[in-house]
Protein backbone atom coordinates (compact mmCIF):
# COMPACT_ATOMS: atom_id res chain seq x y z
CA UNK A 1 0.00 0.00 0.00
CA UNK A 2 2.97 2.40 1.17
CA UNK A 3 4.91 0.99 -2.19
CA UNK A 4 1.81 2.40 -4.04
CA UNK A 5 1.21 5.67 -2.80
CA UNK A 6 4.73 6.10 -3.31
CA UNK A 7 4.68 5.33 -6.76
CA UNK A 8 1.54 7.35 -7.57
CA UNK A 9 3.06 10.68 -5.89
CA UNK A 10 6.31 10.70 -8.07
CA UNK A 11 3.86 10.61 -11.28
CA UNK A 12 2.97 13.35 -12.81
CA UNK A 13 -1.14 14.02 -12.56
CA UNK A 14 -3.69 14.12 -14.73
CA UNK A 15 -3.99 18.61 -13.60
CA UNK A 16 -0.15 18.65 -15.16
CA UNK A 17 -1.43 16.97 -18.43
CA UNK A 18 -4.10 18.74 -19.38
CA UNK A 19 -1.77 22.39 -18.76
CA UNK A 20 0.50 20.38 -21.14
CA UNK A 21 -2.11 20.10 -24.16
CA UNK A 22 -2.52 23.85 -24.03
CA UNK A 23 1.12 24.64 -24.49
CA UNK A 24 2.81 22.93 -27.35
CA UNK A 25 6.10 25.12 -27.93
CA UNK A 26 8.62 23.36 -29.06
CA UNK A 27 11.94 23.14 -27.38
CA UNK A 28 13.41 20.50 -30.64
CA UNK A 29 15.92 23.08 -32.42
CA UNK A 30 15.11 23.83 -36.01
CA UNK A 31 17.30 23.67 -39.11
CA UNK A 32 16.98 27.42 -38.79
CA UNK A 33 17.67 27.77 -35.37
CA UNK A 34 21.01 25.59 -35.62
CA UNK A 35 21.41 27.39 -38.95
CA UNK A 36 21.28 30.73 -36.35
CA UNK A 37 23.17 29.54 -33.94
CA UNK A 38 26.17 28.86 -36.29
CA UNK A 39 26.00 32.60 -37.40
CA UNK A 40 25.67 33.55 -34.26
CA UNK A 41 29.12 31.77 -33.51
CA UNK A 42 30.74 33.13 -36.28
CA UNK A 43 29.95 36.29 -35.01
CA UNK A 44 31.23 35.88 -31.47
CA UNK A 45 33.61 38.69 -30.14
CA UNK A 46 35.50 36.47 -28.09
CA UNK A 47 37.36 33.97 -28.66
CA UNK A 48 35.59 31.23 -26.46
CA UNK A 49 38.88 28.91 -25.77
CA UNK A 50 39.33 25.56 -27.49
CA UNK A 51 37.74 23.23 -25.18
CA UNK A 52 34.40 25.30 -26.54
CA UNK A 53 35.45 25.51 -29.79
CA UNK A 54 36.16 21.29 -29.97
CA UNK A 55 32.52 20.93 -28.09
CA UNK A 56 31.10 22.92 -30.72
CA UNK A 57 32.82 21.08 -33.78
CA UNK A 58 32.04 17.91 -32.37
CA UNK A 59 28.56 18.78 -31.91
CA UNK A 60 28.17 19.84 -35.28
CA UNK A 61 29.54 16.78 -37.09
CA UNK A 62 27.27 15.05 -34.66
CA UNK A 63 24.05 16.93 -35.64
CA UNK A 64 25.42 16.65 -39.47
CA UNK A 65 26.84 13.37 -39.95
CA UNK A 66 25.73 11.45 -36.68
CA UNK A 67 27.92 9.32 -34.91
CA UNK A 68 31.95 9.60 -35.74
CA UNK A 69 32.84 7.76 -39.14
CA UNK A 70 36.49 9.38 -39.34
CA UNK A 71 39.61 7.16 -38.56
CA UNK A 72 41.02 7.45 -35.54
CA UNK A 73 44.31 9.98 -36.52
CA UNK A 74 47.88 8.72 -35.69
CA UNK A 75 48.75 10.18 -32.05
CA UNK A 76 51.03 12.89 -33.25
CA UNK A 77 48.47 14.46 -35.50
CA UNK A 78 47.33 16.50 -32.41
CA UNK A 79 44.76 18.85 -33.70
CA UNK A 80 43.05 16.09 -35.88
CA UNK A 81 43.00 13.55 -32.49
CA UNK A 82 41.52 16.37 -30.85
CA UNK A 83 38.84 16.77 -33.21
CA UNK A 84 38.35 12.91 -33.36
CA UNK A 85 37.90 12.12 -29.71
CA UNK A 86 35.39 15.68 -28.85
CA UNK A 87 33.45 13.74 -32.00
CA UNK A 88 33.95 10.46 -30.76
CA UNK A 89 32.77 10.65 -27.21
CA UNK A 90 29.38 12.02 -28.15
CA UNK A 91 28.69 8.17 -29.10
CA UNK A 92 25.55 7.55 -30.79
CA UNK A 93 23.67 10.82 -29.60
CA UNK A 94 20.88 11.49 -31.87
CA UNK A 95 21.46 14.33 -34.45
CA UNK A 96 18.34 15.83 -33.40
CA UNK A 97 19.78 16.15 -29.79
CA UNK A 98 23.52 16.94 -31.06
CA UNK A 99 21.53 19.83 -33.10
CA UNK A 100 19.58 21.25 -29.89
CA UNK A 101 23.25 20.56 -27.92
CA UNK A 102 25.08 22.86 -30.13
CA UNK A 103 21.91 25.45 -30.27
CA UNK A 104 22.14 26.02 -26.39
CA UNK A 105 25.97 26.13 -26.20
CA UNK A 106 26.02 29.01 -29.04
CA UNK A 107 23.22 30.41 -27.47
CA UNK A 108 25.04 30.22 -23.37
CA UNK A 109 28.20 31.51 -25.24
CA UNK A 110 26.84 34.37 -26.90
CA UNK A 111 25.19 35.44 -23.39
CA UNK A 112 28.01 35.07 -21.97
CA UNK A 113 30.50 36.11 -23.73
CA UNK A 114 28.89 39.21 -25.59
CA UNK A 115 28.00 42.05 -23.37
CA UNK A 116 26.24 41.61 -20.63
CA UNK A 117 23.79 44.61 -21.81
CA UNK A 118 22.19 42.42 -24.26
CA UNK A 119 20.72 40.16 -21.43
CA UNK A 120 17.91 41.13 -20.25
CA UNK A 121 17.07 40.84 -16.69
CA UNK A 122 14.54 38.38 -16.04
CA UNK A 123 14.27 36.34 -19.45
CA UNK A 124 17.77 33.93 -20.37
CA UNK A 125 20.39 33.94 -17.88
CA UNK A 126 23.47 31.94 -17.89
CA UNK A 127 25.44 31.41 -14.61
CA UNK A 128 29.16 31.41 -15.34
CA UNK A 129 31.70 30.56 -12.58
CA UNK A 130 31.09 26.96 -12.72
CA UNK A 131 33.80 24.98 -14.00
CA UNK A 132 32.44 21.30 -14.29
CA UNK A 133 28.17 22.61 -14.99
CA UNK A 134 26.51 24.87 -17.14
CA UNK A 135 24.02 26.69 -15.41
CA UNK A 136 20.71 28.50 -17.33
CA UNK A 137 17.76 30.30 -15.90
CA UNK A 138 15.30 30.65 -18.32
CA UNK A 139 11.26 31.33 -18.38
CA UNK A 140 10.98 30.50 -14.81
CA UNK A 141 13.04 26.96 -14.66
CA UNK A 142 16.64 26.63 -13.40
CA UNK A 143 18.83 24.17 -15.37
CA UNK A 144 22.14 22.34 -14.29
CA UNK A 145 23.73 20.59 -16.32
CA UNK A 146 26.60 18.44 -15.42
CA UNK A 147 29.30 19.38 -18.08
CA UNK A 148 32.44 16.94 -17.97
CA UNK A 149 31.03 14.68 -21.50
CA UNK A 150 34.73 13.48 -21.93
CA UNK A 151 34.28 12.05 -18.46
CA UNK A 152 30.84 10.73 -19.24
CA UNK A 153 30.01 13.47 -16.25
CA UNK A 154 31.83 11.85 -13.91
CA UNK A 155 31.27 14.06 -10.57
CA UNK A 156 34.58 14.85 -8.71
CA UNK A 157 35.38 16.62 -6.16
CA UNK A 158 34.66 20.19 -7.77
CA UNK A 159 31.22 18.48 -9.39
CA UNK A 160 30.00 18.11 -5.86
CA UNK A 161 30.95 21.57 -4.50
CA UNK A 162 29.56 22.98 -7.76
CA UNK A 163 26.16 20.84 -7.50
CA UNK A 164 25.73 21.87 -4.29
CA UNK A 165 26.43 25.73 -4.66
CA UNK A 166 24.21 25.52 -7.85
CA UNK A 167 21.62 23.64 -5.95
CA UNK A 168 21.54 26.99 -3.07
CA UNK A 169 21.60 29.23 -5.61
CA UNK A 170 18.41 27.79 -7.14
CA UNK A 171 16.92 27.59 -4.41
CA UNK A 172 17.04 31.08 -3.61
CA UNK A 173 16.56 32.28 -7.40
CA UNK A 174 13.36 33.72 -8.74
CA UNK A 175 12.86 30.47 -11.07
CA UNK A 176 9.68 27.78 -10.16
CA UNK A 177 11.49 24.33 -10.55
CA UNK A 178 14.72 23.15 -11.03
CA UNK A 179 16.36 21.01 -13.76
CA UNK A 180 19.48 18.77 -13.64
CA UNK A 181 20.68 17.20 -16.94
CA UNK A 182 23.83 15.94 -18.53
CA UNK A 183 25.72 17.12 -21.47
CA UNK A 184 26.97 14.42 -23.67
CA UNK A 185 25.86 10.96 -24.24
CA UNK A 186 26.27 9.78 -20.56
CA UNK A 187 23.55 11.62 -17.41
CA UNK A 188 26.09 10.94 -15.51
CA UNK A 189 28.89 7.80 -14.39
CA UNK A 190 28.95 8.54 -11.07
CA UNK A 191 31.52 9.20 -8.24
CA UNK A 192 34.64 10.12 -10.05
CA UNK A 193 36.77 7.34 -8.96
CA UNK A 194 39.70 9.42 -9.18
CA UNK A 195 38.40 10.83 -6.23
CA UNK A 196 39.93 8.30 -4.21
CA UNK A 197 43.65 8.88 -5.91
CA UNK A 198 44.02 11.89 -3.83
CA UNK A 199 45.18 11.61 -0.51
CA UNK A 200 45.92 14.04 1.98
CA UNK A 201 48.74 13.92 4.26
CA UNK A 202 46.91 11.87 7.03
CA UNK A 203 46.42 9.07 4.77
CA UNK A 204 43.35 7.01 3.34
CA UNK A 205 41.79 7.23 7.01
CA UNK A 206 41.43 11.25 6.35
CA UNK A 207 40.65 10.73 2.94
CA UNK A 208 37.63 8.45 3.69
CA UNK A 209 36.27 10.79 6.81
CA UNK A 210 36.59 14.06 4.56
CA UNK A 211 34.21 12.34 1.58
CA UNK A 212 32.52 11.15 3.86
CA UNK A 213 31.55 14.72 5.44
CA UNK A 214 31.39 15.66 1.42
CA UNK A 215 29.08 13.29 0.65
CA UNK A 216 26.64 14.03 3.61
CA UNK A 217 26.63 17.43 2.82
CA UNK A 218 25.87 16.98 -0.86
CA UNK A 219 23.01 14.20 -0.24
CA UNK A 220 21.52 16.70 2.14
CA UNK A 221 21.27 19.41 -0.34
CA UNK A 222 18.91 17.70 -2.26
CA UNK A 223 16.72 16.23 0.86
CA UNK A 224 16.44 19.92 1.88
CA UNK A 225 16.06 21.06 -1.68
CA UNK A 226 13.04 23.12 -1.38
CA UNK A 227 11.14 23.51 -4.73
CA UNK A 228 10.36 21.17 -7.52
CA UNK A 229 13.37 19.35 -8.37
CA UNK A 230 13.19 17.27 -11.89
CA UNK A 231 16.03 15.28 -13.92
CA UNK A 232 16.08 15.20 -17.01
CA UNK A 233 18.10 11.77 -17.88
CA UNK A 234 19.33 12.00 -20.96
CA UNK A 235 21.49 8.88 -21.25
CA UNK A 236 23.11 6.08 -18.74
CA UNK A 237 23.31 6.53 -15.30
CA UNK A 238 25.39 5.25 -12.70
CA UNK A 239 26.09 5.05 -8.58
CA UNK A 240 25.18 7.95 -6.54
CA UNK A 241 23.22 9.92 -10.15
CA UNK A 242 20.87 7.06 -9.76
CA UNK A 243 20.61 6.05 -6.00
CA UNK A 244 19.66 10.40 -5.33
CA UNK A 245 17.09 10.48 -8.01
CA UNK A 246 14.66 8.90 -5.24
CA UNK A 247 14.99 12.09 -3.62
CA UNK A 248 13.68 14.13 -7.04
CA UNK A 249 10.14 15.06 -7.53
CA UNK A 250 10.11 13.61 -10.88
CA UNK A 251 12.62 11.69 -13.38
CA UNK A 252 11.75 12.20 -17.03
CA UNK A 253 13.86 9.47 -19.36
CA UNK A 254 14.99 9.17 -22.79
CA UNK A 255 15.06 5.59 -23.73
CA UNK A 256 18.15 5.83 -24.34
CA UNK A 257 18.89 5.66 -20.42
CA UNK A 258 20.10 2.85 -18.16
CA UNK A 259 19.93 2.95 -14.16
CA UNK A 260 22.88 0.76 -12.66
CA UNK A 261 23.96 0.90 -8.96
CA UNK A 262 26.68 -1.88 -9.10
CA UNK A 263 28.24 -1.00 -5.49
CA UNK A 264 29.14 -4.99 -4.81
CA UNK A 265 31.19 -5.00 -7.63
CA UNK A 266 32.74 -1.71 -6.26
CA UNK A 267 32.98 -3.03 -2.72
CA UNK A 268 30.74 -0.24 -1.77
CA UNK A 269 27.05 -0.02 -0.20
CA UNK A 270 24.26 2.25 -1.18
CA UNK A 271 24.30 5.87 -0.68
CA UNK A 272 21.74 8.76 -1.33
CA UNK A 273 19.47 7.76 0.72
CA UNK A 274 18.40 4.78 -1.75
CA UNK A 275 18.60 1.92 1.29
CA UNK A 276 15.32 4.35 2.18
CA UNK A 277 13.92 5.51 -0.51
CA UNK A 278 14.23 2.24 -3.37
CA UNK A 279 12.62 -0.01 -0.79
CA UNK A 280 9.52 2.77 -0.95
CA UNK A 281 9.30 2.73 -4.61
CA UNK A 282 9.99 -0.68 -5.36
CA UNK A 283 9.76 -2.80 -3.07
CA UNK A 284 12.57 -4.84 -1.11
CA UNK A 285 13.14 -7.42 -3.91
CA UNK A 286 13.31 -5.38 -6.54
CA UNK A 287 15.84 -2.62 -4.34
CA UNK A 288 17.88 -5.76 -3.88
CA UNK A 289 18.48 -6.61 -7.62
CA UNK A 290 19.74 -3.26 -7.90
CA UNK A 291 21.27 -2.21 -4.92
CA UNK A 292 23.03 -5.52 -3.89
CA UNK A 293 23.18 -7.21 -6.88
CA UNK A 294 24.17 -4.29 -9.25
CA UNK A 295 21.23 -5.01 -11.73
CA UNK A 296 21.09 -2.71 -14.36
CA UNK A 297 17.80 -1.22 -15.34
CA UNK A 298 16.39 -0.03 -19.10
CA UNK A 299 14.64 3.36 -18.72
CA UNK A 300 11.29 1.27 -19.48
CA UNK A 301 11.65 -0.81 -16.07
CA UNK A 302 12.90 1.67 -13.65
CA UNK A 303 9.63 3.27 -15.48
CA UNK A 304 7.85 0.38 -14.53
CA UNK A 305 9.62 0.09 -10.95
CA UNK A 306 8.35 3.55 -10.03
CA UNK A 307 12.11 5.24 -10.32
CA UNK A 308 11.42 6.96 -13.29
CA UNK A 309 8.35 9.04 -13.90
CA UNK A 310 7.89 8.81 -17.73
CA UNK A 311 9.80 7.79 -20.55
CA UNK A 312 10.10 9.43 -23.93
CA UNK A 313 11.63 7.90 -27.40
CA UNK A 314 15.48 9.91 -27.35
CA UNK A 315 14.29 11.52 -30.32
CA UNK A 316 11.63 13.41 -29.15
CA UNK A 317 12.38 13.67 -25.39
CA UNK A 318 14.04 17.33 -25.38
CA UNK A 319 11.45 18.47 -26.91
CA UNK A 320 8.48 16.95 -24.77
CA UNK A 321 9.95 16.93 -21.70
CA UNK A 322 10.76 21.12 -22.18
CA UNK A 323 7.10 20.93 -23.41
CA UNK A 324 5.86 19.58 -20.12
CA UNK A 325 8.47 21.35 -17.80
CA UNK A 326 7.39 24.96 -19.52
CA UNK A 327 3.53 24.20 -18.55
CA UNK A 328 4.71 23.19 -14.73
CA UNK A 329 6.76 26.33 -14.04
CA UNK A 330 3.42 28.50 -15.19
CA UNK A 331 1.58 27.22 -12.01
CA UNK A 332 1.84 28.94 -9.11
CA UNK A 333 5.70 28.46 -7.38
CA UNK A 334 4.13 29.10 -3.88
CA UNK A 335 1.97 26.66 -3.69
CA UNK A 336 4.44 23.73 -5.25
CA UNK A 337 6.45 25.06 -2.82
CA UNK A 338 4.51 24.57 0.27
CA UNK A 339 2.86 21.09 -1.58
CA UNK A 340 6.65 19.90 -1.78
CA UNK A 341 6.84 21.13 1.84
CA UNK A 342 3.93 19.18 2.85
CA UNK A 343 4.88 15.96 1.39
CA UNK A 344 8.49 15.91 2.29
CA UNK A 345 8.53 17.39 5.57
CA UNK A 346 7.13 14.15 7.09
CA UNK A 347 10.05 12.19 5.62
CA UNK A 348 12.92 14.69 6.33
CA UNK A 349 14.18 13.79 9.74
CA UNK A 350 14.35 9.90 8.98
CA UNK A 351 16.22 10.87 5.46
CA UNK A 352 18.83 12.77 7.18
CA UNK A 353 19.23 9.71 9.41
CA UNK A 354 19.37 7.70 6.74
CA UNK A 355 21.88 9.38 4.74
CA UNK A 356 24.09 10.07 7.80
CA UNK A 357 24.05 5.94 8.48
CA UNK A 358 25.09 5.18 4.88
CA UNK A 359 27.88 7.96 4.95
CA UNK A 360 29.15 5.97 8.02
CA UNK A 361 29.26 2.59 6.68
CA UNK A 362 30.58 3.87 3.26
CA UNK A 363 33.76 5.18 5.15
CA UNK A 364 34.44 2.11 6.36
CA UNK A 365 33.78 0.36 2.94
CA UNK A 366 35.92 2.89 1.21
CA UNK A 367 39.37 1.21 3.38
CA UNK A 368 38.12 -2.35 2.55
CA UNK A 369 40.46 -4.29 -0.09
CA UNK A 370 37.15 -4.91 -2.00
CA UNK A 371 36.50 -1.35 -2.72
CA UNK A 372 40.51 -0.64 -3.08
CA UNK A 373 40.92 -3.56 -5.47
CA UNK A 374 37.54 -2.07 -7.96
CA UNK A 375 38.75 1.27 -7.86
CA UNK A 376 42.82 0.03 -9.01
CA UNK A 377 41.17 -2.57 -11.27
CA UNK A 378 39.12 0.54 -12.97
CA UNK A 379 42.22 3.24 -12.86
CA UNK A 380 44.27 0.61 -14.59
CA UNK A 381 41.79 -0.04 -17.21
CA UNK A 382 41.42 -3.69 -15.75
CA UNK A 383 37.86 -3.46 -15.73
CA UNK A 384 34.93 -1.75 -16.77
CA UNK A 385 30.96 -1.67 -15.56
C1 LIG B 1 33.14 12.22 -2.27
C2 LIG B 1 32.98 10.80 -2.58
C3 LIG B 1 31.56 10.41 -2.68
C4 LIG B 1 31.44 8.98 -3.16
C5 LIG B 1 30.03 8.63 -3.46
C6 LIG B 1 29.96 7.24 -4.00
C7 LIG B 1 29.31 6.98 -5.09
C8 LIG B 1 29.26 5.59 -5.64
C9 LIG B 1 29.21 5.57 -7.12
O1 LIG B 1 28.88 6.50 -7.81
S1 LIG B 1 29.67 4.08 -7.77
C10 LIG B 1 29.79 4.35 -9.51
C11 LIG B 1 31.18 4.72 -9.91
N1 LIG B 1 31.25 4.72 -11.33
C12 LIG B 1 31.80 3.73 -12.05
O2 LIG B 1 32.27 2.74 -11.51
C13 LIG B 1 31.84 3.93 -13.54
C14 LIG B 1 33.22 3.69 -14.09
N2 LIG B 1 33.21 3.87 -15.52
C15 LIG B 1 33.01 2.86 -16.41
O3 LIG B 1 32.81 1.73 -16.05
C16 LIG B 1 33.00 3.22 -17.86
O4 LIG B 1 33.78 4.38 -18.01
C17 LIG B 1 31.57 3.48 -18.41
C18 LIG B 1 30.81 2.15 -18.46
C19 LIG B 1 30.82 4.48 -17.55
C20 LIG B 1 31.67 4.06 -19.85
O5 LIG B 1 32.46 3.19 -20.65
P1 LIG B 1 32.88 3.67 -22.13
O6 LIG B 1 33.71 2.57 -22.69
O7 LIG B 1 31.69 4.11 -22.87
O8 LIG B 1 33.76 4.99 -21.89
P2 LIG B 1 35.20 5.11 -21.21
O9 LIG B 1 35.37 4.10 -20.14
O10 LIG B 1 36.24 5.17 -22.29
O11 LIG B 1 35.07 6.53 -20.47
C21 LIG B 1 35.40 7.76 -21.13
C22 LIG B 1 36.29 8.53 -20.20
O12 LIG B 1 35.57 8.81 -18.99
C23 LIG B 1 36.27 8.32 -17.86
N3 LIG B 1 35.32 7.88 -16.84
C24 LIG B 1 34.11 7.33 -17.06
N4 LIG B 1 33.52 7.10 -15.88
C25 LIG B 1 34.36 7.50 -14.91
C26 LIG B 1 34.30 7.52 -13.50
N5 LIG B 1 33.21 7.11 -12.82
N6 LIG B 1 35.34 7.99 -12.82
C27 LIG B 1 36.43 8.46 -13.46
N7 LIG B 1 36.56 8.47 -14.83
C28 LIG B 1 35.51 8.01 -15.53
C29 LIG B 1 37.10 7.17 -18.42
O13 LIG B 1 38.18 6.92 -17.57
C30 LIG B 1 37.52 7.74 -19.76
O14 LIG B 1 38.54 8.68 -19.51
P3 LIG B 1 39.82 8.73 -20.48
O15 LIG B 1 39.30 9.04 -21.84
O16 LIG B 1 40.68 9.83 -19.90
O17 LIG B 1 40.45 7.37 -20.38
Amino acid sequence: MANAAWRLARRSCPSYLQVLHMNRTAMRASQKDFENAMNQVKLLKKDPGNEVKLKLYALYKQATEGPCNMPKPGVFDLINKAKWDAWNTLGSLPKETARQNYVDLASSLSSSLESSSQVEPGTDRKSTGYETLMVTSEDGITKITLNRPAKKNAINVEMYHEIMRALKAASKDDSSITVLTGNGDYYSSGNDLTNFTDIPPGGVEEKAKNSAILLREFVGCFIDFPKPLIAMVNGPAVGISVTILGLFDAVYASDRATFHTPFSHLGQSPEGCSSYTFLKIMGPAKATEMLVFGKKLTAGEACAQGLVTEVFPDSTFQKEVWTRLKAFAKLPPNAMRISKEVIRNREKEKLHAVNAEECSVLQERWLSDECMNAVVNFLSRKSKL
